[in-house]
């Protein structure tokens, strides 16, 4: 990717999507990342060789591309104040904020710019990202295509065509890294009580998850088929998930995951209006 890319914030996802660009094969020297203080800029400097900043303006007056990389609290603020660089520049600008719309976003960058935008997930840290991507009219074939190489460089990527799709990403995978948490904590809660040692029961617990995910990715079958392979009539498996159905764990996820995406909604009116 031949791009100078600049990421606004150098946090938990800006540090994830660096570290795939630089497994990848892009040069630390095309990568710069921002914050407002040096003291937090310099492990990051000292890990990755990327350049650091502690002024935005200055740090994207060169940049082809622009991630918007901060808490969507501070968003306002931050474009406001690249709103005259940004027009200047002219880079695409991708975002990764939750629940925060591209029209808004434009308009605090002074409008008529090129703007993605991203959900991203934590897993990105190691690899195995899965992002949904949303690109404004004014973005080219030629910046959808960076827009996803750079994804990539963290793990798969979806486009979606309405924007208000992202709320749904933001509920299937944004989010999702902690359900599955989640998940693992209850597992070995309930391990620990059938006798086995904490530890024995987080090894177990996540190892079959990621089995389960590996044959889940690399079968032809659907889940419900490789869930059926497990349950031996008259089994222990069919007892379990027999307990989960009677349980409603189906409608726990789903009034979840629609409490997630609505969530996303309140934020974009609750920031847009800020
Ligand atoms: N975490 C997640 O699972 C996901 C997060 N997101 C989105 O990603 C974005 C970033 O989240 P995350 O990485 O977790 O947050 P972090 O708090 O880890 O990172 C935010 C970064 O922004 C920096 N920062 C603060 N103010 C400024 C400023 N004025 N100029 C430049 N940098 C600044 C912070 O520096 P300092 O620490 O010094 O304040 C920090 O480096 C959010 O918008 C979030 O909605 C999207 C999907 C998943
Ligand atoms: O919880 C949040 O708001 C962010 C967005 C998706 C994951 N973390």
């Amino acid at each position: 990717m031949a791009s100078k890319i600049t990421f606004i914030g150098a946090g938990n996802m800006a540090s994830a999507i660096i570290g795939g660009l630089i497994d990848s094969g892009v040069a630390p020297t095309d990568l710069t990342a921002t914050a407002p203080k040096n003291s937090e800029l310099a492990p990051v400097k000292e890990r990755l060789g990327i350049n650091t900043h502690t002024d935005n303006n200055a740090a994207i007056s060169s940049a082809d591309v622009v991630v918007l990389a901060v808490k969507p609290q501070i968003m306002r603020a931050v474009c406001e104040d690249l709103r005259d660089t940004v027009q200047q520049q002219r880079p695409l600008v991708i975002s990764i904020a939750a629940g925060l719309d591209a029209a808004t976003i434009d308009q605090w960058l002074g409008g008529n710019n090129a703007l993605v935008r991203c959900m991203p997930n934590t897993p990105s840290l190691v690899g195995y990202g899965a992002s949904g991507l949303y690109a404004n009219a004014a973005v080219s074939d030629a910046q959808r295509d960076i827009a996803t190489q750079l994804m990539e460089a963290a793990g798969i990527v979806e486009w979606v065509e309405e924007e208000s799709l992202l709320d749904a990403v933001t509920a299937v995978s944004g989010s999702a890294p902690a359900y599955f948490f989640l998940m693992f904590e209850a597992m070995e809660e309930a391990a620990v009580k059938l006798g086995l040692p904490a530890d024995t029961a987080r090894r177990l617990a996540i190892q079959t998850a990621l089995g389960a995910a590996t044959m889940a990715l690399r079968s032809d079958k659907d889940p419900a088929t490789l869930k059926q392979n497990v349950m031996s009539p008259g089994g222990t498996t069919e007892r379990a998930i027999q307990h989960m159905e009677e349980a409603q764990l189906r409608t726990i996820i789903d009034d979840a995951m629609k409490a997630c995406a609505k969530r996303a909604q309140e934020m974009a009116h609750e920031l847009s209006n800020s």
